[in-house]
């Protein structure tokens, strides 16, 4: 059935947003669906495939669609182009015939035979950063991955079921889930199905959550009972499994300095039945409520924030919202948010730090800088990390998951050891350590 034609138009005045480059996209989207309550889901769906399309493709489209910027006839003919690929042509209803004729121009185009820089549909400044760490091949490989669309994994919650109920339960819906090759709890679904009816998502059974996501959760190593901080929480993608993995049990801190994404945490805390779990707002990564915990963590997660290079599949507005100059500031913030975060592990304990990002300077450059400053830390070979979990994945001195090798977002993980002293500590419990120091960062977190 062909959509109707006054989609394009809707299309067209979210894209002149987006296009500003001024909020995330997919924030932008939402807003514009809740001010057009009469769109319908097929609707909403063209429309967000259309321009998520449009973002991927962007420098092919400019420089081959035949237009100068800012114009409307520019903004029907990128939307023209957007929902081509997002729905097909012949879904499109009411297109003049030199529109037609446009579309099939622009179709009949070879992209294998386009230079390098063009295929890759990436900014210049990132394209010459992937290309002087991966080479161009593999740029052009990565690139190609990067510009499609994600599937969408699943975290089964160990707390309230298993894998095969899951798989059998979704089957039902009927959506088909198939066990993800590296996550031990994962899932991957290859269509994207609503899940917020179904209920095994209300009874908190399962969470979005990229497979390498979940991979990065297990490197912690957490264990029943130990005190372990995520120091950049979120919205607890990752605190959500690592407190699973846990049993519920111990103490699990959801740290972070955003009010607003720990708020989002709430409702997913609710539906997975853990208790271990205390979100607290942070002001900065040496606030007195981090330093009162100083040396008393088991493990310690540090999610960093980065350029996000890794989820271009599913944040292409990424790519061009970041900027050269960003990631250079970027990398300070993580030296420094590291640095505050690996004062409170305990001598033996393990500190992590991740990001989604394929850059070297927000990944290997931070995990160097680290151990040459910390001389009281010692880096545990990634291989080892691995074997430990049982995770089946080869890899050297660090955890590199590539979209176009391990079908994943873009991860990275190196894992610290703070090296025991002479004198160890005298071991915190869990709940000595509540009570002695961090009852105002619970409160903080009320
Ligand atoms: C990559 S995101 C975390 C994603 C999250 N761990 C998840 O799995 O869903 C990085 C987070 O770091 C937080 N952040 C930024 N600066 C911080 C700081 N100085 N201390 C703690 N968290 C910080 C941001 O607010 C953001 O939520």
């Amino acid at each position: 059935m062909r959509l109707p034609p006054a989609i394009l138009g809707n299309a067209e005045e979210v894209l002149r947003e987006i296009l500003r480059f001024m909020a995330p996209a997919d924030v932008t989207l939402s807003r514009y669906f809740k001010d057009h309550p009469r769109l319908g889901g097929r609707e909403r769906g063209a429309i967000a495939e259309c321009v998520y399309s449009i973002l991927r493709n962007k420098n092919f489209y400019t420089d081959f669609g035949g237009f100068g910027t800012g114009t409307s006839a520019t903004m029907r003919r990128l939307v023209l182009l957007g929902m081509a690929e997002a729905v097909g042509v012949e879904s499109l209803g009411g297109l003049s015939e030199d529109e037609t004729a446009f579309l099939a121009r622009i179709q009949e185009i070879d992209r294998s035979l386009l230079p390098p820089k063009q295929r890759a549909n990436l900014p210049e400044w990132l394209y010459d950063k992937f290309v002087a760490q991966y080479g161009e091949e593999e740029t052009l490989q990565l690139a190609a991955v990067l510009n499609t669309p994600a599937p969408l994994d699943l975290r089964v919650n160990t707390l309230k079921t298993d894998r095969e109920k899951v798989v059998a339960e979704l089957a039902v819906a009927p959506i088909v889930a198939e066990p993800t090759p590296y996550a031990p709890t994962g899932l991957r679904v290859m269509k994207k199905p609503a899940l917020q009816n179904l209920p095994l998502f209300k009874e908190g059974a399962i969470e979005v959550q990229d497979e390498g996501s979940q991979v990065l959760a297990q490197l912690l190593g957490a264990r029943r009972g130990e005190m372990v901080v995520d120091f950049c929480a979120g919205a607890g993608g990752k605190t959500l499994a690592i407190g699973a993995i846990m049993r519920s049990t111990g103490r699990l801190y959801a740290f972070d300095v955003s009010e607003k994404r720990l708020t989002k945490l709430k409702p997913r805390l609710a539906r997975s039945g853990l208790s271990n779990v205390h979100p607290v707002v942070i002001a900065h990564e040496r606030d007195a409520k981090v330093k009162r915990l100083a040396g008393k963590i088991d493990r310690v997660l540090v999610d960093a924030p980065c350029s996000g290079m890794g989820t271009l599949r599913r944040n292409p507005d990424v790519k061009w919202r970041q900027e050269a100059s960003g990631v250079a500031e970027l990398t300070e913030k993580q030296a420094s948010i590291l640095d505050g975060a690996s004062r409170l592990v305990k001598f033996g304990g393990r500190l992590v730090y991740a990001t989604c990002s394929l850059l070297d300077e927000e990944n290997d450059g931070i995990a160097a800088q680290f151990l040459a400053s910390h001389p009281d830390f010692e880096l545990v070979p990634m291989h080892k990390v691995l074997a430990e979990q049982r995770i089946p994945l080869e890899m050297g001195d660090y955890l590199k998951m590539l979209p176009h090798k391990h079908g994943t977002d873009g991860f990275f993980a190196a894992v610290f050891e703070r090296k025991a002293a002479d004198k160890p500590a005298k071991p915190a419990k869990a709940d000595e350590a509540a009570e002695a120091g961090d009852a105002g960062a619970d409160a903080a977190a009320e």
